[in-house]
């Protein structure tokens, strides 16, 4: 830890505190026993057959300093992920662990074209996540804990069906799909090979993420917002090569910088992620810290729970461990996460204030309750 600050929230308070979550992948956030009993249904051999075991290959398998290794680690899981009860009971599990980790809104995306083998349509694989995503939030709502699930339908960029799944998360707009995305490898598979994909969802008034500025850097993220017209960058963390901080500690920012700012484009971050890929090399080290002081439009977010064995407020508390962050800076991510999210203005604001606001507040007064019936300060966050 190296916050002094007095309001610096504990575990607890970090895990009830109301988080929002744009950039989670439904393959990479299984829970190891299940792919292990997924696995077994299926007659499919895994690098390891006890839970506890298999969480640590994926941890340390996915810790490769490389995107295109990471990426290796999914065909174990999109590999158990074949057959409809398979997507429903994935699905299900998602809702119910991001609702149990405090998790008010997310928006979890998924590869339709990498769920065929089993002889589903693109149509039954997005049916059964959704009815798996409602399920989920039944569940969750059940133990009293409210959670929104919407899908973004991503389709994969070396791949040559981008147009197919933007068509397909048209179609299924008002049925839990919230948006498209790409993702993969990004080295060689430049976003502008999907133009058709993106053109046809701006002329349907739809919204799309692009992954971009993770594993490359600046011309990425430059062609997903002036060439493809993303809504949000998936990462985007590579900003940074465009920002000039002075020994002074003054900074300049070059002009596609200065758009991202100016036009509040949302950067997805995702901390962990970018410590097991080489995007960053420490939680203190990582950009967020910079693009949170220069108010960029920052999120936090998970990327791969399972891969890097992590959870929002693990996330979160990393960041409260390497800034310093308060409740008021998680508020922010948060509201940030909720403004940026693809379903409609008026829910967004319902969301903010009835949720997001109010849950914050109380974990506020809570805290200055406490400090005025003990002195013995606030906990010091897990991990
Ligand atoms: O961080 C990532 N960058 C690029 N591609 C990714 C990342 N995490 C997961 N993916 C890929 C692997 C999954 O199979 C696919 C769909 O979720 O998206
Ligand atoms: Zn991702």
């Amino acid at each position: 830890m190296t916050s002094q600050h007095p309001n610096t929230p504990g575990w607890d308070q970090i895990r009830r505190a109301p988080k929002v979550l744009l950039h989670d992948h439904l393959d990479g956030g299984l829970r190891p026993g299940t792919v292990v009993d997924l696995a077994r249904a299926s007659g499919r051999s895994l690098p390891e057959t006890d839970p506890d075991k298999l969480a640590l290959w994926f941890r340390e398998a996915a810790d490769s300093g490389s995107l295109e290794r990471y990426l290796e680690t999914f065909s174990h899981t999109v590999g158990v992920m074949q057959t409809r009860e398979a997507l429903v009971r994935v699905a299900a599990e998602c809702a119910e662990d991001l609702a149990e980790d405090g998790v008010v809104y997310a928006e979890v995306r998924y590869a339709p074209e990498q769920h065929l083998e089993g002889g589903l349509t693109l149509e039954e694989v997005v049916e059964a996540v959704d009815e798996g995503f409602r399920q989920g939030e039944r569940r969750a709502a059940e133990a009293g804990r409210r959670i929104r699930v919407g899908a973004l339908l991503t389709a994969m960029r070396h791949a040559a069906r981008a147009l197919e799944i933007a068509e397909l998360a048209n179609r299924y707009r008002d049925m839990g799909v919230v948006g498209f995305d790409i993702a993969g490898a990004e080295a060689g598979h430049p976003p502008t090979r999907h133009l058709d994909a993106f053109e046809f969802l701006k002329r349907e008034n739809n919204h799309f993420t692009i992954h971009a500025g993770e594993a490359f850097g600046l011309p990425s993220i430059w062609q997903a917002l002036q060439w493809c017209g993303a809504d949000r960058l998936g990462h985007g963390v590579r900003i940074v090569d465009d920002i000039e901080v002075r020994e002074d500690g003054s900074v300049k920012l070059g002009r596609l910088a200065s758009y991202v700012r100016d036009k509040r484009v949302p950067l997805e971050l995702c901390p962990s992620s970018n410590l097991q890929t080489g995007a960053a090399d420490s939680y203190a080290g990582h950009p967020v810290g910079l693009l949170r002081r220069l108010h960029f439009r920052v999120t936090v977010n998970t990327d791969n729970r399972l891969m890097s064995g992590t959870s929002m407020s693990r996330e979160f508390a990393h960041l409260v461990a390497a800034f310093g962050y308060t409740l008021d800076d998680l508020q922010w991510f948060s509201v940030n996460a909720m403004k940026s999210a693809f379903i409609p203005f008026d829910e967004r604001l319902a969301m903010i204030n009835d949720v997001v606001k109010p849950g914050y507040a109380a974990l506020k007064s809570e805290w200055l309750f406490q400090q005025t019936a003990s002195t013995s300060g606030s906990a010091q966050p897990e991990d």
